[in-house]
C-alpha cells in the first residue's frame, strides 16, 4: 500500500548529505550564487529569471518593503510591544494587514488589469481603459492602484519602475492599461489621482508573466523584510509605548 503513495514536488528535497533545490544543489549551486529576489521569483515562476528580470522584481520588492509608519509598521510594533516574546507574532501582525486598502491592492491592481485586458479588444488602451474605469464607477468600486494618502500628485516609485520595465524590455499590456487608467480617469472620476506604488507594482508583476493570484505573497515578501527593520527599530528606540498611551490616556468614554 506504502509503495503506493507518491508526493510530486520539484521544489526542494534532501537525503543525509545533500539539500536539493529546484533541480540544483543548493549547497554547492545556489549559496553564494543566487540572490533571494531571483530565487523568490525563481521558485513562485518555476523558471530562472533573465536578469532584466531579476532588476525590475527586486525594484519592485525594494518599492513595497517600507513607507514607513503605516498600518502594518503599527500593528507590527504594537504587538511587538505586547509580545516581545514573540518576534513572528509582531511579523505576522503587521504582514495580516496587507489588503485591499494598503499593500495587498499590488494583487488587486494587477488582478484588476488583467481581468480588463482579457474582455478587451483591440489595442486603444485610452478607451479600454476609459470603459474599465467607469464600469467601476457605475458599479461603486474603487479603482485599485489609484490615490494615495500621503503622495497626492506623484508617487515617486511609479516612473521608476515603468522607467526599469522599459529599460528592460519588460514593458507590457498591464503597465500600458496602468498609465492609460492614469491617463484617462479624471475624465471620469473628475479629479486626478495619482497611480500609486502598490497599483505599478502589481502591473509590473503581471507583466513579468507572474501568476496573478500569487501577487500579494510577493507584497508580503517585501513587506516581511520592511516589517523587520520596525521592529528591529522599536528595539533600539521605542515608539509603541506612546502609540498606546497617548491613544489610551485621550480615550473618550462614552457609555
Ligand atoms: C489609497 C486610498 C485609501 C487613499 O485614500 P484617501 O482618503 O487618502 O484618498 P483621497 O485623496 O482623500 O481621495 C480623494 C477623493 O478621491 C476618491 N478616491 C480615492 N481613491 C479612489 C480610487 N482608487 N477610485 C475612485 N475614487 C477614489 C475618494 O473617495 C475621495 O472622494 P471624495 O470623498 O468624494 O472627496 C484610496 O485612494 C484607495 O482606497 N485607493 C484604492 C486602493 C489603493 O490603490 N490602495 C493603495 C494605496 S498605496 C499602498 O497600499 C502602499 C502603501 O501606501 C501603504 C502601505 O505600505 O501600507 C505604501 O506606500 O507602501
Amino acid at each position: 500500500m506504502a509503495d503506493e503513495l507518491s508526493f510530486p514536488t520539484g521544489l526542494g528535497t534532501s537525503d543525509a548529505d545533500t539539500i536539493s533545490l529546484l533541480g540544483q544543489d543548493l549547497a554547492a549551486d545556489l549559496m553564494g550564487r543566487v540572490g533571494f529576489g531571483e530565487l523568490a521569483f525563481w521558485l513562485v515562476a518555476g523558471r530562472r529569471p533573465s536578469a532584466g528580470e531579476v532588476r525590475l522584481f527586486e525594484a519592485v520588492l525594494v518599492a513595497l518593503a517600507d513607507h514607513g509608519f503605516t498600518p502594518t509598521a503599527i500593528a507590527a510594533r504594537l504587538t511587538y510591544l505586547s509580545a516581545p516574546d514573540s518576534l513572528q507574532g509582531a511579523l505576522a501582525a503587521g504582514l495580516l494587514g496587507g489588503g485591499s486598502r494598503f499593500l495587498g491592492v499590488t494583487e488587486d491592481c494587477g488582478r484588476f488589469l488583467a481581468a480588463v485586458l482579457a474582455e478587451a479588444s483591440g489595442d486603444d488602451f485610452d478607451a479600454i481603459a476609459l470603459d474599465a474605469v467607469t464600469r467601476a464607477k457605475a458599479e461603486k468600486r474603487f479603482v485599485p492602484g489609484l490615490g494615495h494618502p500621503v503622495h497626492k500628485v506623484e508617487d515617486p516609485r511609479t516612473p521608476v519602475l515603468i522607467r526599469i520595465a522599459t529599460e528592460e524590455g519588460i514593458y507590457g499590456p498591464h503597465l500600458r492599461l496602468f498609465e492609460a487608467i492614469g491617463r484617462v480617469h479624471p475624465q471620469v472620476l473628475h479629479r486626478r489621482l495619482p497611480l500609486n506604488g502598490a497599483g505599478v507594482c502589481g502591473a509590473a508583476l503581471a507583466d513579468l508573466g507572474l501568476p496573478v493570484e500569487m501577487l500579494r505573497g510577493f507584497a508580503l515578501l517585501a513587506r516581511a523584510a520592511g516589517l523587520l527593520g520596525q521592529i528591529a527599530e522599536e528595539r533600539r528606540r521605542p515608539i509603541a509605548n506612546q502609540i498606546y498611551l497617548t491613544v489610551d490616556r485621550n480615550a473618550v468614554y462614552e457609555a
